[in-house]
């Protein structure tokens, strides 16, 4: 019998916001612990909660970037449950009332090879609702210490409908997910810090069988790549024990994504056990329409919309807009280019090759590169109007990304331009076909390849300051053709 796998994930995402959700208090990562806190944060008696709209703003958007549907009233709920990372006994959440509704991430699958698209496909969305952060419990050997500093945070949880299939469609779906978050601002997203936490529910069924099966939620994958080894390791492991015989219970497994081995955690609770109602300190807070349109007008163009214009408009690569697009402000930094004059293709190898080769080289970001967009447009002009050669050019580069200099000035000074003087260029050609008497013969015998060795020989000679188009006429008048 084949069967087909169902995922369907549970991404948490902190929300980017100055202060906590429910409280003036920071949010922040990486502070001594049990210093973020206030008698909000500890639940001390007589402390109430106050929205801080910040968080909701970011929701919407976060909601208005993924197509989601906005509720018109936000409302909160008391998800009650005893545990010593939630001092409350309760975790303000959203239960019957999400604030986003639907919605769907595009995704792209891996190409048939790493210069072509792949298949583009849309995975629907079921919700998104707003919840705070929990603390974080640190076990030493004999005891175990809280920390409080995250608890409190705006945390959103966005859930996808059972609509995955692959480990490889779970992957591209977190990758897209993320840049479409960061790029709008709402989370930087570093799962290594937390800041995004994903929960993958994953069942198999018999392929054809409409039904879903027995689902198993798989916790603390905190990478990408750990979503994805998960994913496929319990696929495995379902598959197994089905064809064994065995029944897949419905429970929660801990994967280790350095061992790649999983073990139960728990049978899983059911939902009813939390005793969610509405909480009687918070107002639920009207969004209207103009609300929604302010926000509207902060969402960016979506990453893939901005690759699908940058194929179209500006002819680039694939492969060239693969490296642009994921990152918003090198893509910015592109059209910044292109808009000073210069030819996107040229534009876009310039940045997605040099560019990124010499900030990582010097450990700069972009935001501190030396090199502008207007250092980069100047170039290309130099290059196409045949002032200076392209490995010319790939030197300049480097010199202008040290110094910042601009390349007109860089020429002037190093006198790089290409050499036009033709006396010149006649010694040199003569010198190059006296040492090279093979390739002579070569060409005069009708091998149009030997031609180059010769060319090859007066660039040396002229340091790279020859200009490619008067060399090729001058060796071809001198062998006589
Ligand atoms: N049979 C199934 N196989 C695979 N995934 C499933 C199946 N049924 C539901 N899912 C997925 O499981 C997730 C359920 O998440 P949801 O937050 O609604 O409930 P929960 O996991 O019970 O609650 P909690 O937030 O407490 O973990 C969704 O992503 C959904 O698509
Ligand atoms: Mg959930
Ligand atoms: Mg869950």
């Amino acid at each position: 019998m084949n069967y087909e796998a169902v995922i369907g994930l549970e991404v948490h995402v902190q929300l980017r916001t100055a202060s906590k959700m429910f409280t003036r208090v920071a949010a922040g990562y990486g502070q001594p612990e049990n210093t973020l806190v206030d008698p909000v944060v500890l639940a001390l008696p007589g402390a109430l909660p106050v929205l801080n709209k910040e968080a909701l703003n970011q929701i919407i958007k976060a909601g208005l970037i993924l197509g989601c549907q906005i509720a018109p009233v936000c409302k909160w709920d008391r998800k009650n449950y005893f545990y010593p990372d939630s001092p409350k006994n309760y975790q303000i959440s959203q239960y019957d009332q999400p604030i986003c509704v639907g919605g769907t991430v595009e995704i792209e699958l891996p190409g048939p090879s790493r210069n072509v698209m792949g298949e583009h496909k849309r995975v629907p969305l079921t919700r998104i609702h707003l919840e705070e952060d929990v603390g974080k419990l640190n076990h030493g050997a004999t005891d175990s210490l809280v920390d409080y500093n995250r608890a409190g945070t705006p945390l959103m949880e966005i859930v996808s409908d059972p609509a995955l299939r692959s480990a490889d469609e779970a992957f591209a779906f977190l990758t897209s997910l993320r840049i479409a978050l960061v790029q709008g601002g709402i989370s930087d997203c570093d799962m290594e810090k937390g800041q995004m936490r994903c929960d993958a529910n994953i069942s198999i069924r018999p392929v054809g069988q409409a039904q879903l099966g027995t689902k198993v939620e798989l916790k603390n994958l905190n990478s990408i790549s750990f979503v994805r080894d998960g994913i496929a390791h319990e696929i495995r492991r379902q598959v197994a024990v089905v064809q064994s015989g065995g029944t897949i219970v419905q429970e929660t497994r801990d994967y280790d994504g350095q061992t790649g081995a999983s073990q139960s955690l728990r049978s899983k609770e059911m939902a009813h056990d939390y005793r969610y109602f509405p909480d009687p300190d918070l107002m639920p807070v009207r969004v209207d329409a103009a609300w929604q349109a302010r926000i509207q007008a902060t969402v960016p163009e979506h990453h893939f919309d901005r690759q699908r214009r940058f194929l179209a408009d500006y002819q680039l690569p694939y492969t060239i807009t693969s490296v642009l697009v994921p990152d918003r402000a090198l893509a910015d930094y592109f059209e910044a280019t292109v808009r000073l004059g210069a030819t996107p293709q040229a534009a876009g190898n310039w940045i997605a090759n040099d560019l990124l080769r010499e900030l990582g080289a010097a450990q700069v970001t972009l935001a501190d590169a030396k090199v502008q967009p207007a250092h980069i447009a100047a170039l290309v002009k130099l290059v196409e109007s045949g002032v200076i050669s392209n490995s010319i050019a790939k030197e300049v580069f480097v010199t202008m990304a040290q110094s910042g200099e601009l390349p007109d000035a860089i020429v002037a000074k190093q006198g790089l331009q290409q050499s036009t003087d033709t006396g010149a260029l006649e010694k040199w050609v003569a010198d190059a076909i006296a040492a090279n008497p093979k390739a002579a013969e070569g060409f005069k015998g009708g091998n149009e390849k030997a031609l180059n060795a010769i060319k090859g020989a007066v660039m040396k000679a002229s340091a790279g300051k020859a200009n490619p188009q008067l060399v090729d006429q001058i060796v071809r008048k001198q062998l006589g053709s």
